[in-house]
């Protein structure tokens, strides 16, 4: 056989192996696209021009750092539009209350879109952020005690310790480099979180805030892990769509199964432990095995294992060792970044409005002590609208998406017309279709919170507007924490830990924005953190020139009089 023969099936060969895996891609993602494409009852309402047949609307929203995109789609095209996503599929954006609490309300209609969290179910596995139906049911009622408010009463301490802390790294930065310094505070904030919810839900100290603690391994993990890339990461997507090309292991996939195996690792040493304590604890007790009512803490650890060891509860209501495990990464991930990133935009706003800063510092300054209470900090009426105000208008997790299960229709308050002219109080959708809810838009609609929506205004919950309690969020009027049985299990955790936060280093500092906001963006992803437009690497950062708080003659006598 000559050389030419041999390159020529060599070709062919490679040639067939390229159109079967072609063949297999069109084999899976056809039955998912042709209905969405032609049956779609969606296709019939309005929405913004597709600028791309691959993304649809995804590279305008998600590469140009601004976050107006769904609030100016929501106000052209009405409160059930169309955008669309990859391939060109539609999905439909709700910003009528009364559909949007239809949808969370059916949790069992409506799944979060699996394919959308490959990555993140890579790392978290079935703990409660990704779990459904039964499953999910069974998670969040044996973690719920863990966040009612005499839990997070206890926790108090762990939050005002550790934002004592974090106040003290930046006053030993500012003597070291001198007066005012620049400090990206989203990477402080994010050491002090971490510390937070190792400590208040494991009981595992990341010491990641002490500059003498050992350098932690995980918090580098996390910081690979959720640093979104700055383009459109298209292998990222093929493979949330197609799992074979994990083959490929990129940087991404190889920093998901670095963070996994330490978390499983972390894990598995704290549910060890405890085991073992709770162990010793029955047999000095001689209580003849482990039930229900041996085990008497609340926090999260010993819930988790109470429902694993137990030997008096029925096995249907047991959780599996996988289960417990699961819940190490989701909770430190959940409970880490969120309440960062809150407290990073609160900042940013308060650099925003002196004014408001200046307020805030006097009430805070007029409490006389360095270690406040739960119910010392929920007293204070200014801080409370501004936490409020701030995760109104920068909510963290500006959207989130969700899968009709099956074919249903939407009630909706306020009509829509289509494209064919007819109007609507009602959207149907069918299975397998999107639905996204674009929880900062509505936090921000003018309809709904008047013209001055998207300004910073704390005085604004002296009296809130009435049209908002229509808004069947968890907390406050507001979507932040999104509302039903899939709603924010911490949102008390991170408004206490948030509120220690702003106590500890607004009564320290004052702080300004290092440089113009304009030069500010959000990064993709799905929390919205923010970096700097002219760093390419797209790295997460909030400069602020950070000085030390000292009264003027006139705010002392002030301080004083409050
Ligand atoms: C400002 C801070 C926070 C914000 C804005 C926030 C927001 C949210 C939102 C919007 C969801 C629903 C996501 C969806 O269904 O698509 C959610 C779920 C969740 N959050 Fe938070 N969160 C915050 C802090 C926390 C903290 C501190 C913890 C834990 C200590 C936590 C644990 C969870 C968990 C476990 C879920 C899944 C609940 C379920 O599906 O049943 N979050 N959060």
């Amino acid at each position: 056989m000559g050389i030419s023969t041999v390159l020529s099936i060599l070709a062919k060969t490679t040639l067939a192996i390229i159109l079967a895996f072609l063949g297999a891609i069109l084999w899976k993602l056809l039955p998912i696209v042709l209905p969405r494409w032609f049956a779609s009852p969606l296709l019939r309402l309005h929405g913004p021009p597709s600028t791309s047949w691959l993304f649809g609307n995804l590279k305008e929203k998600h590469l140009s750092g601004d976050d107006l995109l769904n609030d100016k789609w929501a106000k052209e095209y009405g409160p059930a539009c169309i955008i669309r996503e990859f391939f060109s599929m539609p999905v439909l954006m709700l910003t009528d209350t009364r559909g949007i609490n239809h949808v969370l309300t059916h949790s069992a209609h409506y799944f979060k879109p699996s394919q959308a969290q490959r990555d993140l179910a890579r790392l978290l596995g079935t703990g409660v952020l990704l779990t459904e139906g039964e499953q999910h049911r069974q998670q969040r009622r044996i973690m719920n005690p863990a966040f009612g408010p005499s839990q997070i009463r206890e926790l108090t301490e762990i939050f005002v310790e550790k934002s004592n802390e974090l106040r003290d790294v930046w006053a030993a930065e500012l003597d070291a480099k001198g007066e005012p310094t620049c400090i990206n505070v989203s990477r402080g904030l994010s050491k002090m979180t971490l510390d937070v919810i190792g400590l208040a839900g494991f009981n595992y100290d990341f010491i990641s805030l002490s500059p003498n603690g050992r350098p932690n391994e995980l918090a580098k993990a996390f910081e690979d892990v959720f640093t979104f890339p700055v383009k459109i990461p298209i292998l990222m997507i093929l493979r949330n769509l197609f799992p074979v090309f994990e083959i490929i292991k990129d940087k991404r996939l190889r920093d998901i199964e670095h963070a996994r195996q330490m978390m499983h690792r972390i894990g598995s040493e704290l549910i060890a432990q405890k085991k073992a304590e709770i162990l010793r604890e029955s047999s000095e007790k001689k209580t003849g095995g482990i039930g229900r009512q041996s085990l008497q803490g609340r926090d999260l650890l010993t819930l988790l294992i109470k429902a694993n060891m137990a030997t008096d509860i029925p096995d249907s209501q047991r959780l599996s060792d996988e289960d417990v495990l699961a819940q190490v990464p989701t909770f430190l991930v959940a409970g880490h970044e969120t309440t960062n990133t809150a407290t990073t935009w609160c900042l940013y706003a308060l650099t925003q409005a002196p004014a408001a800063q200046r307020k805030l510092r006097a009430e805070l300054l007029a409490l006389d002590t360095d270690t406040p209470t739960m119910d010392e900090l929920m007293a204070l009426p200014y801080l409370d609208m501004v936490v409020r105000e701030s995760l109104r208008l920068h909510a963290p997790i500006p959207e989130t998406g969700r899968v009709a299960m099956r074919a249903d229709v939407i009630p909706l308050d306020r009509p829509f017309t289509d494209r064919d002219g007819v109007v609507h109080d009602h959207v149907k959708v069918a299975k397998g279709d999107v639905i996204l809810i674009p929880i900062k838009a509505l936090n921000r609609l003018e309809s709904l919170w008047g013209p001055d929506a998207h300004e910073f205004r704390p005085e604004r919950w002296e009296t809130p507007p009435a049209a908002i309690s229509c808004i069947t969020g968890v907390w406050g009027h507001i979507l932040t924490f999104l509302g039903g049985p899939r709603a924010c299990i911490g949102y008390r955790f991170s408004i206490v830990e948030m509120k220690a936060l702003l106590y500890a280093l607004v009564r320290a500092f004052e702080f300004e924005l290092a440089v113009s906001p304009r030069d500010i963006k959000m990064t993709p992803g799905i929390v919205q953190r923010p970096a700097l437009r002219a760093d390419p690497t797209g790295a997460v950062q909030m400069p602020l020139v950070v000085r030390r708080y000292r009264p003027s003659e006139s705010e002392s006598a002030v301080v004083a009089a409050a």
